[in-house]
């Protein structure tokens, strides 16, 4: 039996302009977080309760997208719990990254890759930020392009977050826009975005790694350059036209209208919005 939390837990569906309110007793199926004595969740516990609600969309026999990031590894962990318990049934996962990989090898869950599964059902993964309609930065976890390839393969693509990474416009937040750029000469291209936005007063940093500041390499070997907006960025097509068509660019984490459900936990219980 979940543990009891110590007040009802609220989950409000919206879609375009309506909203349902539905009010169970207890906390989604299964969720074993005890609640603080405050009453009050911490943020992972959120994040938690955000992953699995969104593990109840997976059936058996899905090809699966398997997220990175502390969010996405709960949905992970929910998944691999369901497979051993024999809930869940021949699903096949993808994972985002070499860390969600070994993660979900070391729970069991059967993986394979998008040459070998050019389609999936369903991926489910974490954001830094999303807006209202459901546009997401990524990549904070420096795994945006594999996640921006594998999510861009889904019929689903279900995002899941605490309350914090909601924002009224990306880079609201005042947190970073992760560009992927090929290491060779990346002080040019680091330059040359930031010239692109300089309008929006754009500071662009290379990110590193470690106590020595040596950069933070990707799984595909490419460096990130992150960048901080002081103004809105504005048209987001046409901000990621833009990055994308500088030569040393691989991947920016803007993740335009991908996502076709969202999943919010907040102090006030889960809401669900899709496209
Ligand atoms: O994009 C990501 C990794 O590249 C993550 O999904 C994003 O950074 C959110 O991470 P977390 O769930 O740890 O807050």
């Amino acid at each position: 039996m979940p543990a009891p939390y110590c007040r009802r837990f609220i989950v409000s569906e919206k879609s375009a302009m309506e909203t349902a309110i539905v009010v169970p007793s207890s906390t989604p199926s299964g969720l074993l977080a005890p609640p603080l004595s405050s009453g009050i969740l911490t943020q992972d516990e959120l994040k938690k309760i955000a992953a699995y609600k969104a593990v109840e969309y997976v059936e058996s026999g899905m090809v699966l997208g398997l997220g990175t990031g502390s969010t996405a590894k709960h949905a992970v962990d929910r998944i691999g719990e369901l497979l051993r318990q024999g809930k869940l049934k021949n699903i096949i996962g993808i994972p985002t990254s070499k860390k969600t990989h070994e993660q979900a090898l070391s729970l069991g869950i059967p993986l394979s890759d998008l040459d070998s599964h050019p389609v999936l059902d369903l991926a489910i993964d974490g954001a830094d930020e999303v807006d209202p309609h459901l546009n997401l930065v990524k990549g904070r976890g420096g795994s945006l392009l594999r996640e921006k390839m594998v999510e861009g393969a889904c019929k689903k693509f279900v995002v899941i977050v605490d309350e914090s990474k909601l924002v009224k416009y990306l880079g609201g937040s005042g947190l970073a826009l992760p560009v992927e750029i090929v290491p060779f000469c990346w002080n040019f291209t680091a330059v040359r975005l930031q010239n692109l936005f300089e309008t929006h007063g754009c500071v662009a940093k290379l990110r590193t790694s470690g106590e020595n500041g040596q950069p933070f390499v990707t799984d595909n070997r490419n460096y990130i350059v992150d960048l901080y907006f002081k103004e809105d960025i504005g048209d987001l097509n046409a901000a990621s036209d833009e990055i994308l068509r500088l030569a040393g660019v691989v991947e920016h984490g803007m993740f335009i209208g991908m996502a076709t459900t969202l999943i919010v936990a907040g102090e006030l219980g889960i809401t669900i919005k899709n496209k």
